[in-house]
């Protein structure tokens, strides 16, 4: 009985930290989980291939919630490799839950799409994502759940959520080229200084506006300068880029910085905007958005 499956790490148009309300687009950076129940094991026990200190409770969680709603309960071992950097702000945490909650669906068995009629779909990918959810929730990793990273992660294209009620609002393709520069410190969510976040609310407000409208560079780029202040980023890497770039943001709780191009638009370029990163301390990372989201191998 071993499973796997891949989900996407993920770039932010809105910060839910201040209303609940958050959007957040798919990027081709994966995190693969492998999955093998044993009937006989007492739990699950979980391992992270880059790093042995990190913690696994998420993967750990999300790994028996699906065996006791889907199976029988049974324990085993999990196992996540990444390309996303942990605690960067590109979604590392939704991309391991998806990631886990859908390769021990496989493992089980079962069969995952996303319409609940079809007989070949067992469970869909929305409820796999609810429930890793459900697991980030328990395990203290996040604030407001963020719905809209994993639907995001799960899903692919761009998603806008109600993370109080995770409901889904919006999801659309977007295409663009992406830039990501993550500086070398980390940022865990869950240390986030929330009521700063919330004092922010009225440009979060005009941001969901932006985003609801289907203007999400906008969107993203008054979210990137409201959140570095509320958070303390620095708004100088932002400001650099916003000449050559359709939109620019911190990432979440940060600390990176995500840039985004229209490949039709000649206007953009983030040869550009990586010449003017090139000094700063950490990595460039030249990515796309993706469309399909999360998946079973
Ligand atoms: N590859 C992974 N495998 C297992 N758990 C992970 C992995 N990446 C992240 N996590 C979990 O997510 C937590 C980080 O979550 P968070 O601070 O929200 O970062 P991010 O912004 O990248 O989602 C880690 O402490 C760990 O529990
Ligand atoms: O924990 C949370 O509820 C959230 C964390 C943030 O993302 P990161 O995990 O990338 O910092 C934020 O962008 C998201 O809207 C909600």
């Amino acid at each position: 009985m071993e499973g796997r499956a891949a989900a996407l790490g993920a770039g932010t148009v809105l910060n839910a930290l201040a209303t609940g309300t958050g959007a957040a687009f798919g990027i081709d950076i994966e995190t693969r989980a492998t999955v093998e129940l044993d009937p006989a094991a007492d739990g699950v026990e979980g391992e992270i291939a880059e790093d042995a200190d990190a913690d696994t409770d998420l993967i750990e969680r999300c790994a028996a919630l699906a065996t006791e709603r889907w199976g029988d309960g049974e324990g085993g071992r999990v196992r996540t490799d990444s390309d996303v950097p942990l605690a960067a702000g590109l979604k590392s945490s939704s991309a391991a839950a998806n990631a886990t909650v859908l390769a021990t669906c496989d493992a089980l068995g079962l069969g995952v799409g996303d319409d609940p009629d079809a007989p070949a779909v067992d469970v869909t990918r929305l409820e796999a994502c609810r429930l890793g959810v459900r697991a980030a929730r328990e395990a203290g990793v996040t604030v407001t759940g963020a719905f809209d990273d994993a639907t995001a992660s799960m899903l692919g294209g761009v998603t806008v959520t109600d993370n109080d009620a995770d409901e889904l609002r919006v999801r659309e393709t977007v295409d663009w080229d992406v830039l990501v520069w993550t500086p070398p410190e980390r940022a865990y969510s869950a240390d986030a200084d929330v009521a700063r976040c919330e004092a922010v609310a009225p440009m979060a407000d005009l941001v969901a506006d932006l985003a609801l409208d289907g203007r999400y560079g906008e969107a993203m780029t008054v979210n990137g300068l409201a959140f570095s202040a509320a958070l303390g980023f620095d708004a100088g890497p932002a400001v650099e880029a916003m000449p050559h770039a359709a939109a620019v943001s911190l990432s979440g709780t940060g600390p990176s910085v995500v840039a985004v191009a229209d490949p039709e638009d000649p206007e953009t370029d983030l040869d550009a905007v990586a010449d003017a990163w090139t000094d700063r301390p950490g990595t460039l990372r030249r990515t796309t958005t993706r469309a399909d989201g999360a998946t079973v191998e």
